[in-house]
C-alpha cells in the first residue's frame, strides 16, 4: 500500500481514509442539525410575529396559507428532531444512512464517485432553505433501496452505506458494497457490517428501533399497504414486535390524516412489555400511537395480575359468553323480591313470579341499563291488570293517569331504584363470586369442578386480573350504557314525569347534553389496530380487542409456536371468526437476530420434540458459546440461580434476566435482591413474553412446563430470550431433549 499521501493528494492508508470519510459525513450531520435550528428559530420568529400581527389586526406581507405553510413544516420539523434528540443523545442521531447511486438513466458506471447520485437517509426528512432534501424520511419511497436494495436486485445502488451516531456525532461507518464492478476507484467501503454490529450490542432496558438495519423481508412487512388484516408471522427473535412498531410509523406517515385522526392502537401483552417497547416510536419521530397492554384495553379500567391456569382458561374461554349473558339479565342480588303499593285506596302487589316476567319482558330487546323505561312501564302495566276494577275511575280512569299516579308515589320510586339500580359491569363480574348462582347461570356450560373453581378465584379476589379486563369488556355490552335522560324524556311520557329532571333546558342544550352522553357511551374506535404477540389472546380477548377497530385494518404479529394459551387453534379460530370479513395478507420473518446460532439450536430442539412443525427461522450469529445446565438438589435451587446470575453479570455487559416459574418466584426474587444490581432483574415466563437479556438464567424448566398454560411452548419463550448466554438451574431434568 502507498504511505505517501502527497504523491497523489489523497489519503491511502485505510485510517486516513476512515478520517477523511468520517469527516465528510460529519460535515453534512453538522448541516441537517444546523437546517433543524435554523427551523426552530424561524418557527418561533414566524409564531411571534403572527402572534403580533393579529393582535395589530395588521394585513402581513407574506401570504398568510405561505406563512401557515412554512410555520407548520418548521415547527413539524423541529419538534420531531428535538423529540428524537432527547431520547437519543447517546444513541443514533437523526442522520443513520447513505445511498450512492447510478444517476438515473445512466448505462455505463460512474468513473469518479462525484458522479454517483447521492442521498441521506434519516428518522425524519429534512429540507435546506431552498427547498431541497438534505436527509430523507426513512419511509418515504425513496428510502425503499435503503432497506431492499441486495447484489441480486440492487435497485441502482452501488454502496449502501450507515452511519453509526451518537447523537449528533458519528462514531462509526458500515458499508456495504451491492455492485463491486460498478464502483468509482474512489468510493471508499469502511467497516464489517452494521446489521451484525447491532445485533452483537449489550442489550438494555428498552427497546431500540432499527431503522438503520432493517432487512429486506421486514421492510416488505413494513410496509405493505394498510388494508384488510396484515398478518406478520416468524418464529423467536425475527423482529417481529420491531418491524410491528416500524410499521405503526410507517402508516402513520404513509396516510397521516387517516391514521392520525382515526388512531393508531398497538397492543401488547404485559405493562413489563409496553415499558420495553415504548422508546421505539418517539425515536422515530413518532408520539401520537396509543400502546396498551392486554390489562388495558378498556377505558377506565386496569389489570396485572394474572390467574393460575385454570381459571385463565375458564375465563378465557368462549363458553363463559353464555354465564356472563345469564348473569346480566337475571335478578340482581338483594332486590326486593315483590312489590306492595297503596294506590287509590287499594294494596296492589307483584309477587316474585310477575316482577321476573316484567324483567325479562323489559329485556326482550334493550340491554339492561338501557331499559329502564321498559322496565318502569312493565311494572306499572303489571300494577294497573292487579288493580280492581272498580276503583278505575277519576284520576285513576285509565292506565296513563294510573302510571302517573304510581310513579309519583316515593315507595315506587325506592322500590324502583333497588330493583332496577344502573348495573356495573365489575358488579355482574362479583356476583359469580357465588358458586351457588354460578352453577345455575353455567348448566351446560361448566361442570361442578370449573364452577368452585372459577367461583373461589373471583370471591376471593382483591384486585382485577388481566382475563377479567375482556369480562368486564363482554358485560359492558350485554348491559350496555344508561340512556341520557333526555333522550328518554322525550320518547316516554312515565320516564319523563318520574325523573325529577327540573332544570329548564333549551332544546339545542338538550341536543348537546344527549350528544355528549352519547359519546361518552361510545368504545374508543381506531382506524388501525395492531396486535403484538396475538397467539396469546384467548377467544375472550379476541372479542374485546375486535371491539376496538370495527372499521379498522389491522396487523396481527404471533408465533404459535410461543402460544401462552393452552389451545392455539381455539384462540387462532377466535381471532378466524372475528376477522375473517377482511381481506388477509401474510408475511413471514425468517431469520433469528435475537439469539445467538447456540442457543436457539437447543430451543429449537426441545420445541421440535413436541411440535414438530414448529415455524424455526435461521439464527445468524454465532458465539462459541453453548447453554449450559446445572443440576442441583430441589433446597439449592434459588442459590444456584443467583450464583449463576452473578457469574453472568461478570461476562456480558448489558442485562441479565432470571426467569422463574411463579412458585419460586418470591425465594428466588429474596436472593436475587441481595445481589442488588439493577441489571439483573427476576421474572415470570409470562411477563418475559418479548424481552431479551444479554445474558438468562431459567429456573426449574419442568416447573415452568406444569405451572403455565402454555407448557412446552412457554418453556420455548424462556430459552428464546437470550442474546449470548444461557445457564438453566435444574432440580429434575424431563424437560431436556
Ligand atoms: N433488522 C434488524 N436490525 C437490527 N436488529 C434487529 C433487526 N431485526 C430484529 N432485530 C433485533 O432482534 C431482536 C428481536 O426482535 P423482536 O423482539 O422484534 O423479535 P420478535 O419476533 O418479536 O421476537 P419474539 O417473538 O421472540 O418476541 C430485537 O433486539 C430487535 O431489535
Amino acid at each position: 500500500m502507498d504511505h505517501s499521501p502527497e504523491s497523489t493528494g489523497l489519503p491511502t492508508d485505510l485510517e486516513s481514509v476512515e478520517r477523511a470519510e468520517l469527516a465528510v459525513e460529519q460535515a453534512h450531520v453538522d448541516r441537517v442539525y444546523g437546517r433543524v435550528e435554523e427551523a426552530a428559530r424561524s418557527a418561533a420568529r414566524i409564531a411571534v410575529d403572527g402572534h403580533q400581527r393579529g393582535q395589530a389586526q395588521q394585513v402581513g406581507m407574506v401570504r398568510d396559507e405561505e406563512m401557515t405553510g412554512l410555520y407548520e413544516r418548521d415547527v413539524l420539523v423541529f419538534a420531531a428532531a428535538r423529540r428524537i434528540a432527547e431520547l437519543d443523545a447517546e444513541h443514533e442521531g437523526l442522520v443513520f444512512g447513505r445511498l450512492d447511486s447510478d444517476r438515473p438513466g445512466a448505462d455505463e458506471p460512474a468513473t469518479t464517485a462525484n458522479e454517483l447520485e447521492t442521498l441521506y437517509v434519516g428518522r425524519i426528512g429534512v429540507r435546506d432553505a431552498e427547498y431541497e432534501p438534505l436527509v430523507i424520511d426513512w419511509r418515504a419511497p425513496a428510502a425503499e433501496p435503503f432497506y431492499r436494495a441486495t447484489s441480486a436486485d440492487r435497485l441502482g445502488v452501488v454502496r449502501r452505506r450507515v452511519l453509526r451516531c451518537r447523537g449528533a456525532k458519528i462514531i462509526g461507518l458500515e458499508d456495504d458494497l451491492l455492485a463491486p464492478e460498478r464502483a468509482p476507484e474512489d468510493l471508499p467501503v469502511m467497516g464489517e457490517g452494521a446489521l451484525m454490529a447491532a445485533l452483537s450490542r449489550a442489550r438494555g432496558h428498552t427497546m431500540r428501533d432499527i431503522v438503520a438495519t432493517i432487512q429486506a423481508e421486514q421492510d416488505k412487512a413494513i410496509r405493505a399497504p394498510a388494508r384488510g388484516v396484515t398478518v406478520i408471522g416468524g418464529g423467536p427473535g425475527t423482529g417481529k414486535t420491531v418491524v410491528a412498531l416500524h410499521r405503526a410509523a410507517y402508516l402513520l406517515y404513509s396516510d397521516r390524516r387517516r391514521f392520525e385522526r382515526g388512531g393508531v392502537l398497538v397492543i401488547g401483552p404485559s405493562a413489563a412489555f409496553m415499558a420495553y417497547i415504548e422508546r421505539v416510536l418517539p425515536s422515530l419521530g413518532e408520539n401520537t400511537v396509543s400502546l396498551r397492554a392486554m390489562g388495558e384495553v378498556v377505558d377506565g379500567v386496569s389489570a396485572t395480575a394474572v390467574d393460575d391456569v385454570e381459571v385463565a382458561r375458564i375465563k378465557g374461554s368462549l363458553r363463559i359468553r353464555q354465564v356472563l349473558s345469564r348473569a346480566a339479565r337475571d335478578r340482581v342480588p338483594g332486590a326486593p323480591t315483590s312489590l306492595k303499593i297503596f294506590v287509590g285506596g287499594a294494596s296492589v302487589e307483584l309477587d316474585a313470579n310477575a316482577l321476573d316476567n316484567v324483567r325479562r319482558n323489559a329485556l326482550r330487546r334493550t340491554q339492561r341499563n338501557k331499559a329502564v323505561t321498559e322496565a318502569r312501564r312493565g311494572l306499572v302495566n303489571a300494577l294497573w291488570q292487579r288493580f280492581p276494577e272498580d276503583l278505575k275511575s277519576g284520576k285513576l280512569a285509565d292506565r296513563e293517569s294510573f302510571g302517573d299516579a304510581v310513579t309519583d308515589l316515593p315507595a315506587f320510586a325506592s322500590f324502583f331504584f333497588a330493583w332496577w339500580p344502573t348495573l356495573m359491569p365489575v358488579q355482574v363480574l362479583r356476583w359469580l363470586g357465588d358458586a351457588r348462582r354460578l352453577r345455575h347461570w353455567a348448566r351446560g356450560e361448566f361442570n361442578d369442578a370449573e364452577v368452585g373453581l372459577l367461583a373461589e378465584a373471583i370471591g376471593t379476589a382483591t384486585e382485577l386480573t388481566v382475563a377479567d379486563i375482556a369480562l368486564l369488556d363482554e358485560l359492558d355490552q350485554l348491559l350496555g350504557r344508561p340512556l341520557p335522560v333526555e333522550r328518554d324524556e322525550e320518547f316516554d311520557w312515565l320516564e319523563g314525569l318520574s325523573d325529577g329532571v327540573n332544570e329548564v333546558l333549551t332544546s339545542s342544550e338538550r341536543r348537546a347534553r344527549a350528544i355528549a352522553a352519547a359519546e361518552a357511551e361510545e368504545v374508543a374506535e381506531y382506524a388501525h389496530v395492531l396486535v403484538d404477540e396475538a397467539q396469546d389472546l384467548s377467544p375472550m380477548q379476541w372479542r374485546m380487542v375486535t371491539r376496538r377497530g370495527p372499521q379498522a385494518s389491522w396487523t396481527i404479529v404471533g408465533d404459535p409456536a410461543q402460544s401462552a394459551w393452552h389451545d392455539p387453534a381455539e384462540a387462532t379460530a377466535a381471532m378466524d371468526s372475528m376477522l375473517s370479513h377482511l381481506q388477509r395478507h401474510t408475511f413471514r420473518l425468517s431469520t433469528n437476530y435475537r439469539n445467538s446460532a447456540e442457543i436457539y439450536a437447543f430451543a429449537g430442539e426441545v420445541i421440535r420434540r413436541e411440535i414438530p412443525d414448529a415455524d424455526l427461522p435461521n439464527a445468524v450469529r454465532e458465539t462459541g458459546v453453548e447453554p449450559e445446565h446445572r443440576q442441583v438438589e430441589v433446597g439449592q435451587v434459588a442459590d444456584a440461580a443467583a450464583a449463576a446470575a452473578t457469574e453472568l453479570l461478570g461476562l456480558v455487559e448489558g442485562t441479565v434476566g432470571v426467569i422463574v416459574p411463579p412458585r419460586l418466584r418470591a425465594e428466588v426474587g429474596k436472593v436475587l435482591a441481595e445481589i442488588g444490581n439493577p441489571r439483573v432483574a427476576a421474572l415470570s415466563p409470562l411477563e418475559s413474553k418479548g424481552l431479551e437479556y444479554d445474558a438468562v438464567v431459567v429456573v426449574e424448566p419442568d416447573a415452568i412446563v406444569t405451572d403455565t398454560l402454555g407448557g412446552i411452548r412457554a418453556l420455548y419463550v424462556v430459552l428464546t430470550r437470550a442474546t449470548q448466554r444461557m445457564i438453566t438451574i435444574n432440580s429434575t431434568t424431563n424437560w431436556l431433549p
